[in-house]
């Protein structure tokens, strides 16, 4: 790399990403912990998802996780706790390029949005003299170049989202939708039903109608079967996973397994 390299912005590693025209495999990172999130950085997804909403994830902690999964293959996504103008200029500040933001229920929230991830005049980002994302200055085109380095995922996750999903999707500076079958589940009265039938059918009724928008779409997949299913259907990019589930499913089948193998066996000594 040369220097003048190194002094321009940078284009946004998962708009290239989604560019490559294979669906990108995702994980979402619940635990908080910047060791798991820099070990599954060496796994091979191609993403993973620092969740601000259900996490307890500060500023710091998302910089942390950033910092730690640069080395490896696997790119940062941070989602937030809102979609909040102050939350979202913490985190471009901080360098955090590729955000998701939960509950975006009408065209003009994610106008709202986008105009967060902007500087003025078209935006109402604030200028700052020195931060992470300008690499402290040295990125001297940042306030220029700074669109094509940041990438905003919107979600859709409400029945009257997914009624107007095209609208969302079709907003300008808005790069992608990504359905939450959690919450959409909730909202068509299903709570605790993300792997419902219908949910899933009415997520790829949302691809089919987003895709001709030529916007990125993805979804996250509650379970395994759905994953394929949602892979196979041509989702840009799909949430496959999910640390804190990985976790506990493998450490439960463990306790139960050896729990069993040790029952019955004495070691008290006659
Ligand atoms: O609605 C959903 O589903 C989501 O937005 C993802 C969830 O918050 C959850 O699965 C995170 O564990």
């Amino acid at each position: 790399m040369t220097a003048s390299d190194s002094q321009a912005t940078r284009p946004n590693p998962f708009r290239e990403a989604t560019r490559q025209g294979r669906p990108l495999v995702g994980i979402w990172s619940m635990l908080n912990s910047v060791d798991a999130t820099e070990a599954l950085g060496w796994s091979g997804y191609d993403w993973l998802l620092i969740d601000g909403e259900h996490a307890p994830v500060s500023l710091h902690d998302a910089m942390a996780h950033c910092r730690a999964i640069a080395a490896t293959p696997t790119i940062p996504i941070v989602r937030l706790l809102w979609n909040d103008p102050l939350l979202i200029k913490q985190h471009l500040d901080a360098g955090i390029a590729t955000l998701m933001l939960p509950f975006v229920q009408t065209p003009e929230e994610a106008a709202r949005a986008v105009q967060s991830l902007r500087y003025p005049p078209s935006g109402i980002r604030g200028i700052a003299a020195m931060h992470r994302a300008s690499r402290y200055t040295r990125f001297r085109d940042y306030a220029a170049q700074a669109s094509q380095s940041l990438f905003l995922i919107v979600q859709i996750e409400t029945k009257e989202a997914l009624d107007r999903c095209e609208e969302i999707a079709a907003v300008d500076g808005v790069d992608a939708v990504f359905f939450g079958p959690g919450d959409l589940a909730a909202s068509m009265g299903m709570p605790g039903q993300a792997a419902h039938p219908d949910v899933t059918a009415a997520i790829e009724d949302g691809l089919r109608r987003c895709r001709p928008l030529g916007k990125a779409v993805g979804a996250l997949a509650p379970n395994d079967e759905i994953s394929e299913r949602h892979i196979r259907s041509g989702f840009d990019f799909v949430s496959v996973a999910n640390d804190f589930s990985l976790l506990l499913r493998n450490a439960d089948a463990a306790a139960t397994r050896f729990r069993g193998a040790a029952d019955g066996i004495t070691t008290k000594k006659a």
